[in-house]
């Protein structure tokens, strides 16, 4: 194992475990998300472009990807350094960052926000999607990917000194590509040598994510110490949700203030409801999974930020917990879920 074991890497440096407090595992603070711009029926097309403003807030938010502006986080750089102020005076600890190469990661802005706000941020190495993936990389084998990512570890990422503490989230399409799947393999390589946590973004099928697994074990990947993104838009089934509970990776419910009709990536789903979401939770606690489950909102685009009307980075502190609490949800297992689940997985082996 390397000398990360037993910390974990924040953007600013190694901190103990016990600094985190509560934590978010999936966030984004800066990104741009272009490369999934989803076109409108016809007669829409001049609402893709219109200006955020009131008006034009419930259609942005019930078609955030249709709409050019929204898709460029990284343009709000001092509305979610505002949001971080509040997340920590809510009681917040930690962001997971999972911005990775593809969707324009920024460390050393990263940085600057964990300098600015004390909020601990761990960033994330490794590629997003297919759709993102350059010719340059798609040409690379497993091994220089994974020489990639432990560099992106070890030494830092982007030409900075900046290390990231987390691999991915690694992004994976459905059917997943041959270029994904090497990134996956790469990805379970690291990990092998860092004995670091990885966050995966399953395809939009149900039967992504114990595809996932399977690959990343082949690959000599320790699916304990992997979290598994997006549950909320993956898996609905009860039976099939146990299933891939039994394989063991961490759970992650990640779409917390997301409230949308039509989900413009999967029509064919029904997004559930915050009130869902927390149903869900108390279904998994109850059948024993407490100690793999983990939350987060996946703030990733504009509409998402209080400024735009959204419910921000505080929204699980301030109105999901209390939540949790009035369905049966004991302090004791949320705070599983917020501090202890997520630094168990956030420190190196
Ligand atoms: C980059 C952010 C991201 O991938 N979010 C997931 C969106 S969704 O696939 O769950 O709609």
């Amino acid at each position: 194992m390397s000398g990360l074991s037993g910390k974990v890497q924040t953007v600013l440096g190694l901190v103990d475990p016990s600094q985190l407090g509560r934590t978010l595992t999936h966030e984004h603070l800066t990104m741009n998300y272009d490369c999934c711009f989803c076109p409108v029926s016809p007669g829409e097309e001049a609402m893709t472009t219109a200006p955020m403003e009131m008006k034009n807030v419930h259609w942005i938010q019930q078609n955030p990807y249709s709409h050019r502006e929204n898709l460029v986080l990284s343009q709000e750089t001092e509305a979610v350094r505002e949001e971080l102020l509040a997340f920590k005076k809510a009681g917040g600890g930690t962001i997971v960052e999972n911005t990775t190469t593809g969707i324009a990661r920024n460390l050393p802005v990263l940085r600057q926000l964990a300098k600015e706000t004390e909020v601990h941020i761990v960033a994330g190495a490794g590629y997003y999607l297919d759709v993102t993936h350059s010719a340059d990389m798609r040409k690379m084998t497993v091994e220089k990917l994974t020489d990639v990512i432990v560099n992106e570890v070890l030494h830092g990422a982007d030409g900075t000194d900046i290390r990231c503490g987390v691999i991915g989230e690694i992004g994976t399409s459905w059917p997943i590509t041959d270029s994904e799947k090497k990134v996956l393999c790469a990805a379970a390589h690291a990990q092998t040598q860092l004995g670091c946590p990885v966050i995966i973004h399953p395809g939009r099928n149900s039967a992504a994510p114990k595809e996932i697994v399977r690959i990343l074990q082949e690959a000599g990947g320790d699916v304990s110490k992997t979290v598994m993104s997006h549950i909320d838009r993956t898996i609905y089934d009860p039976t099939e949700l146990l299933e891939f509970a039994k394989l063991g990776s961490y759970i992650e419910y990640d779409l917390f203030g997301v409230e949308m009709l039509n989900y413009a990536f999967n029509t064919s789903v029904d997004m559930p409801s915050d009130s869902q979401r927390v149903q869900a939770l108390a279904y998994l606690i109850k059948e024993g999974y407490e100690d793999k489950l983990v939350i987060a909102h996946d703030v990733h685009t504009k509409n998402r930020l209080t400024k735009y009307g959204g419910h921000g980075y505080s929204h699980i502190l301030k109105n999901i917990v209390p939540k949790m609490l009035s369905r049966g949800i004991t302090q004791n297992q949320v705070d599983k879920i917020l501090i202890d689940n997520p630094k168990k997985w956030l420190t190196f082996k």
